[in-house]
């Protein structure tokens, strides 16, 4: 598998780019501290020499006092060099998931689709972790690694020319073992961080649908399947983990050779009494320090197998382009609005239609109260008009424009959308109706519950706006009240409500209507109902069947006519018709 050096040059460019003097001050340190590391066994040298041909002590201090300065100054570098790297990798990393978040909540719904939340937790968080190291150590660590090598052969060389050509030999060696293995173990952590992904994505869905597997007893089975998934991610990573060890191995080897083969020159040129004791030292001194820069070039190009998988799954997300995009035309106007759609027809697949050709106008002002059995295409006519797919064929205007011309932003800032299943936060209810934006005040906050007749519904709450509301802490009624709140503080001109399908209590119901009735005042609105009671406030009603239109039509006009759908619903009732 070829990794084009373009995509980490890109990579390093835009996170390194806005950290450049931190960068440079690691590279400073790291440097500095490499030459340290190459200065003190001349030192040493001369401490020996100097002993061996008895120099006064205070020569020997001096040398003794310089070799523990410089080594203590190596701490110290290396100290500083750990807490640069830790600040650039963080702020690289952050700034990358930032980036990524971003991405993907911009990528359509058929993205989403494809993908558990889970697994991409782990693309934006695990796969980002692997590239810490990358951002701050890489590169400067294989220079200022090469660089000791280079500056231990050249010494070695100056000490006899011998010692350098093996110590070339076994260099080269280890080189070319090393562009093998890593070919090796890129695809095989690639295949590791997918299954790590996916064990992720398992544990999300399973743990998010806690009531259900327990009341359906499915723990084990859910447990069976959690032990088949960590049985994968065990076998993969072992595999490239095994590659990686190969590889660290193998360069190894190569320094325990380049060790005997100094070692041995050393005593030779002893003998010969071409060198000093001072002179045997140095060599064996150098070719000790020479486990430092092979080691950290080992373990960078380890590290680098994995953070290669990652940068190729990063990247592979950020090619992923929405086909949803803005359009460039006319913003929608701020009034109620009309909608129409022409001959619009839809499927989430090409040969599954799901929408046939729907045609159907609603003037502004008035509520559509859509129904039909379930799976007859009314969530997906709703994904249509927010935009969050578009139809394979027809036209959907809202006040008169082409929604496909307008921006997203603009579409969906006019449209407010209340789901069966409100997302609420693990937040207070003020953080919850205001999505958290601390520009809107609480008078503002205060004025939107009361508008809606809920300031009884906030006294009733423990802290009031401050109440923290938990995970599955309110029912299906109370949430749509707190959506209602939010809807009503972004004031669109149209509101779809896809209704709450749980019967309320009657007090509930009786709060829901009379909220419903000031949300929906001066707006447009469609609503997907389940209760007979919302459709009695529409002014038309459309029967959905099959992603036809069954019957469409002003509600008087269908209420008067026995035959129709409408009617036959408020005999038999909604569950009773459609089910
Ligand atoms: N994301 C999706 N991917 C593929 N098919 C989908 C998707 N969502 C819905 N469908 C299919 O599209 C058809 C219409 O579904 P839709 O959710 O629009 O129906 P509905 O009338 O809203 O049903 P319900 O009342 O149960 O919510 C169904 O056959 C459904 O299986």
């Amino acid at each position: 598998m070829q990794f084009p050096l373009a995509r980490y040059r890109r990579l390093l460019a835009t996170y390194l780019k806005p950290q450049r003097g931190r960068v440079l001050g690691l590279g400073c340190l790291v440097f500095l501290g490499i030459g340290l590391q190459l200065l003190n066994p001349q030192i040493m040298r001369r401490f020996l020499d100097s002993a061996l041909a008895a120099q006064p002590l205070e020569q020997l201090t001096k040398l003794a006092l310089l070799f523990m300065g410089i080594a203590f100054g190596q701490q110290l570098l290396a100290l500083g060099a750990v807490y640069l790297s830790e600040q650039i990798g963080w702020t690289a990393t952050n700034a990358l998931r930032a980036d990524l978040t971003a991405h993907c909540l911009h990528l359509d719904s058929s993205f989403h689709n494809h993908k558990t939340p889970g697994e991409l937790i782990e693309r934006i968080d695990g796969d980002v972790t692997t590239l810490a190291n990358f951002f701050t150590q890489f590169i400067i660590q294989l220079l200022g690694n090469g660089l000791l090598l280079l500056g231990i052969i050249v010494a070695l060389a100056l000490e006899d020319w011998r010692v350098a050509v093996g110590l070339i030999v076994c260099v080269a060696a280890a080189i070319s073992l090393l562009q093998k293995m890593q070919r090796v173990g890129v695809p095989l952590w690639g295949e590791s961080r997918q299954a790590s992904a996916e064990l992720f994505g398992f544990l999300e869905e399973r743990l998010a649908a806690t009531e259900d597997i327990r009341s359906s007893g499915a723990r084990n089975y859910v447990m069976q399947q959690l032990y088949r998934q960590m049985l994968v991610l065990y076998r993969k990573t072992r595999k490239a983990e095994l590659a990686t060890a190969w590889l660290y191995n193998a360069g190894q080897s190569m320094f325990i050779i380049a060790s005997g083969l100094g070692l041995g020159i050393g005593i030779y040129l002893y003998q010969q009494q071409q060198t000093t004791i001072g002179g045997v030292y140095i060599i064996t001194a150098y070719i000790g320090l020479l486990t430092t820069p092979l080691e950290q070039i080992l373990r960078q190009i380890q590290e680098f197998q994995k953070a290669s998988a990652g940068i190729l799954r990063i990247d592979e997300l950020r090619q992923q382009r929405p086909a949803i995009v803005d359009g460039t035309g006319p913003t929608i106007p701020q009034q109620a609005l009309d909608l129409r759609f022409e001959q619009v027809s839809f499927g989430y697949n090409t040969d599954t239609p799901v929408l046939r050709a729907l045609s159907f106008e609603l003037p502004a002002h008035q509520i559509l109260g859509v129904l039909g059995r379930t799976g007859s295409g009314k969530t997906s006519l709703i994904r249509l008009l927010l935009r969050l797919y578009d139809p394979h064929q027809g036209t959907i205007r809202l006040g008169g424009i082409d929604i496909r011309n307008t921006s997203l932003a603009d579409l969906r800032r006019s449209i407010g959308f209340v789901s069966q299943d409100v997302q609420l936060f693990h937040a207070s209810v003020r953080d919850n109706l205001s999505f958290f934006d601390h520009r809107i005040a609480d008078q503002q906050l205060l004025a939107a519950l009361e508008t809606l007749g809920l300031t009884n519904w906030l006294n009733s709450l423990e802290h009031g706006l401050d109440t923290l509301i938990k995970p599955n802490g309110l029912s299906a009624g109370q949430a749509q009240l707190l959506a209602f709140a939010r809807i009503l503080l972004k004031d669109p001109r149209l509101i779809i409500l896809d209704e709450a399908s749980s019967r309320l209590d009657p007090a509930s119901e009786a709060i829901v209507e009379r909220a419903l009735d000031r949300l929906l005042a001066g707006r447009t609105a469609i609503i997907i109902a389940h209760r007979l009671a919302t459709l009695q406030r529409a002014d038309a009603i459309l029967v959905l069947d099959a992603g036809t239109i069954r019957e469409f039509g002003p509600r008087q006009a269908l209420l008067q006519n026995p035959q129709s759908q409408y009617s036959q619903l408020l005999q038999h009732g909604i569950t009773e018709v459609f089910a």
